[in-house]
């Protein structure tokens, strides 16, 4: 019988812990060997022998996990919002001292929003404006969303050299026309019901192409988290998002 594949889990209370808990637990090949909680000394990673943690705890929490992860040698995968281009920089710097440990930093897990954001970023050369609404839970602390964020970020690479898209507009009231993200308009809803939700509206004279994706609920993520605790440890250094671990050009 082959090895176990030793995980722990960061933010195991919260929504997205809570069901990465369930979902590692019954992973035929996996062993839950921590699930931490806020107060939990990071320390338990090293006791317990954990070779991959997943952190899904809060921006403010994330980066030093991340960080005395990396600095253990153990894998990290990361669903927590709040990787700007600072702390990745930062990070980069630290795997180049540990070059066999692997992180990755996925905006989201659920295979159809990454699907729904690389063909979002195929789309965007092709039509003269492109806009993102992406809606969710209320009680989500942070806006846009980290998948919004990507989203603009793959959208505004695809569309470098073009013209930027029309718009007339001369007075608005703050927000009006939402936040722009790499030249992007992102629009932030937050309503009771919702889980996670986004939509790329792309338009030309005469036609619109949108690209919505809906997560129902943590089950979607799952399969994402999975996959990418299986993979981290095969792939060293820093991969930013899932499909750095799928074959989408094939
Ligand atoms: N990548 C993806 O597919 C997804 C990412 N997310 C992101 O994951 C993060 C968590 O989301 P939710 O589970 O909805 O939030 P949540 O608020 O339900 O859970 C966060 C948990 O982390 C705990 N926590 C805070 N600091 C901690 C620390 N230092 N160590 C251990 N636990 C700590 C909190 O007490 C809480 O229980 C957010 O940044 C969210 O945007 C959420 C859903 C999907
Ligand atoms: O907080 C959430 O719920 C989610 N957070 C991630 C994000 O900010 O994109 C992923 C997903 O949208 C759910």
């Amino acid at each position: 019988m082959s090895e176990l594949l030793k995980v722990a889990v960061l933010g195991a209370k919260g929504r997205m812990g809570t069901a990465a808990v369930e979902a590692l637990g019954a992973a035929a090949d996996m062993e839950l060997v921590a699930a931490l909680g806020r107060t939990d000394s990071l320390d338990t990673l090293v006791d317990a022998g954990a070779e991959v943690i997943v952190d899904l705890t809060v921006p403010a929490s994330t980066e030093a996990n991340v960080r005395f992860a990396v600095e253990h040698g153990i894998h990290a995968v990361v669903g927590t919002t709040g990787w700007d281009a600072g702390r990745l920089a930062a990070l980069t710097a630290l795997l180049a001292k540990h070059p066999a440990t692997g992180v990755l930093i996925a905006p989201n897990f659920a295979l159809g929003s990454v699907l729904a954001t690389h063909f979002a970023a195929q789309a965007a050369k092709y039509f003269d404006s492109v806009e993102i609404i992406e809606l969710h839970h209320p009680r989500k602390v942070d806006s846009p969303s980290g998948t919004a964020l990507r989203t603009a970020q793959l959208i505004s690479a695809a569309r470098a050299g073009l013209p930027a898209a029309p718009d007339a507009t001369e007075t608005a009231l703050d927000g009006a026309r939402g936040a722009s993200v790499h030249g992007v308009p992102v629009h932030s809803v937050r309503l009771a019901g919702l889980v996670a939700h986004q939509e790329v509206l792309l338009g030309s004279p005469g036609e619109q192409l949108t690209i919505r994706h809906d997560s129902f609920n943590h089950a979607s993520f799952m399969p994402g988290v999975l996959l990418g605790v299986r993979t981290v440890g095969t792939r060293p250094g820093l991969t930013v998002g899932l499909d750095g671990y799928l074959d989408l050009e094939g």
